[in-house]
């Protein structure tokens, strides 16, 4: 599989190559609707975000009108984007660099009237995971409450009134020092609501994680917010459909994926794995990816029989948003900086559950028993062997 930077955008490409009918085919197949409902962006927005070079892309998500509830209208912006300056520099000039181009994109969705915004993983450093060494990369570690980043982000959250998912590289001086790969949820007052860390921890291909940090120990919270109930699952998580199951059995009405995965490992299933989320659980779900080849100053290996190398691989990007129903926007560009605004109305969650009735018929005692005994040492495989 190629690691290209050369193609800008999957979706582009493809509405580039069909008109008319055949497009609105193919949207109808692909992305679930033959219109992908296009919100109207301000000029100003849009000439500052060429301005800045990022993209910025708003779609709408309505829901049937119900006579007994009132439609439960949220805004919601998602955010990738790349490093600010090159990984030898020093580490605050990398930190600040970042929060230059995070403050601009803010501050666009709050102009767009955004409700809650929400970063990629570990949104104010570089990936630096791939290469194994603590120095410098754990000096970026820092406090969930008052670290460099969720200062910064805790005053972008009360000047304008918006929720904001912080998804950083946590040191937790409580305990031993310890690291941990977490994500903050800040409330509209900018006051920290709580965290989550991540439960599923990779080790596969440059993704050498497991040598800073630990499988979360949070479980599986969802965060009750001014706009809606919210929950992260973090990354590699979107592999584990129990992980992407729990958020929904404690009432997730969207569920942000903050992301770092690159190319050659994973973009095939980019597009499957976070909308199969939503089509299961009744939520929104949103994938949300970092772009651009982060290169660092000493080459690593991975015990994977490739040569050593500097670069991790390009970061794709194409951040999507899905609905309860399965419909999809066009992600994000694959190398650009961007923000992706979904306007969606939550009481969508309970009509896809009527409608599909796939919570109704989860059956959960079923493999709460199955599961149950699949732990058990002694447990045999319900296998029937030809006779
Ligand atoms: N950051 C992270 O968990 N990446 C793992 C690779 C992937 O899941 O695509």
């Amino acid at each position: 599989m190629s690691d290209s930077v050369e193609l800008e955008s999957f979706d582009n490409l493809i509405a580039a190559s069909l008109s008319g009918s055949k497009l609105e085919e193919f949207n109808r197949i692909y992305y679930g609707r033959k219109d992908h409902h296009f919100l109207n962006i301000k000029k100003s927005n849009i000439e500052f975000a060429t301005r800045y070079n990022f993209e910025i892309a708003a779609y709408d998500f309505p829901a049937r009108r119900e006579e007994t509830r009132s439609p439960h209208i949220v805004k919601i912006g998602i955010i990738q984007h790349s490093i600010a300056v090159s990984t030898d520099k020093p580490i605050t000039e990398q930190r600040q660099g970042i929060f230059n181009k995070i403050r601009n994109i803010i501050a666009t969705a709050a102009d767009e009237g955004v409700n809650i915004v929400c970063l990629q993983e570990a949104w104010s450093m570089p990936f630096a995971f791939c290469t194994r060494e603590k120095q410098p990369w754990c000096e970026f570690a820092e406090s969930a409450i008052d670290g460099p980043s969720n200062q910064f982000l805790r005053e972008l959250a009360a000047k304008y009134n918006m929720v904001i998912i912080s998804p950083i590289l946590e040191r937790d001086e409580c305990h031993g020092d310890t690291i941990w790969n977490t994500a903050v949820v800040i409330d509209e007052f900018g006051k920290i609501i709580g965290k989550h860390r991540k439960n599923h921890i990779p080790r596969v291909g440059d993704f050498n994680e497991s040598t800073y940090y630990f499988e979360g120990n949070t479980g599986h919270p969802v965060f009750e917010t001014k706009f809606g109930k919210i929950a992260i699952n973090i990354c590699y998580g979107r592999h584990h459909p129990l992980n992407w199951l729990m958020f929904g059995i404690n009432g997730a009405e969207i569920v942000f994926n903050p992301s770092a995965t690159v190319a050659g490992l994973s973009e095939h299933l980019w597009a499957v794995e976070s909308r199969n989320a939503a089509i299961a659980n009744s939520y929104f779900t949103c994938a949300i990816n970092r772009v651009g080849t982060e290169k660092f100053p000493n080459e690593f290996t991975s015990g994977d029989g490739k040569p050593a190398h500097k670069d991790f691989g390009h970061f794709y990007g194409s951040s999507y948003v899905t609905a309860p129903d399965g419909c999809r926007t066009p992600g994000l560009s694959r190398n650009k900086d961007g923000l992706l605004i979904a306007q969606i109305d939550l009481n969508q969650c309970r009509q896809i559950k009527d409608k599909w009735g796939f919570t109704m018929t989860q059956r959960l005692d079923l493999y709460a028993d199955s599961l149950r005994k699949a732990v058990q040492p002694d447990y045999e495989c319900q296998l029937i062997k030809k006779t």
